[in-house]
């Protein structure tokens, strides 16, 4: 089995509604977020998937969020939690890159807590 990963990041500010503690309140995080592919068969130049693929896709889903409150956006409604935003970042990848062996999306929120979302 083979696995690749690739990391972009962005800066985003956000809230939980559902919550009760200082996250409630708006602030921000640098986000990082890495990409995961997984497969056993490599292509005749030897890659599961060539970085520069998935990291340009990871780096377009992950532009699109840049500088944004993620409040904003429906598809979190209205708790942008890092497992919600791990799961909406694998299905516009997977969307951009249907052929990919996409496996996994992280998002480390802080460098102390990370969400997964596994498809
Ligand atoms: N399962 C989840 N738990 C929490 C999430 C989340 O997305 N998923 N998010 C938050 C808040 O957004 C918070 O900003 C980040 O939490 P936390 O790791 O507690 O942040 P700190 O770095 O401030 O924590 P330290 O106590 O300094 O380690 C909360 N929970
Ligand atoms: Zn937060």
């Amino acid at each position: 089995m083979f696995e690749i990963r690739v990391e972009a990041d962005f800066a985003a500010a956000h809230f939980l509604s559902d919550y009760h503690g200082k996250c409630e309140r708006l602030h921000g995080h640098n986000y990082l977020v890495h990409a995961h592919a997984r497969g056993e068969t490599l292509d005749s130049g030897g890659m599961l998937v060539d970085f520069g693929v998935l990291k340009k896709a990871l780096r377009d889903v992950c532009a699109a969020l840049d500088h944004s409150n993620l409040n904003d956006m429906a598809a979190f409604d209205r708790n942008p939690s890092a497992e919600r935003i791990a799961a909406y970042i694998f299905i516009e990848l997977k969307s951009m890159l249907p052929e990919v062996p996409l496996y996994a999306v992280d998002v480390w929120e802080t460098p102390t807590s990370r969400a997964r979302y596994i498809g």
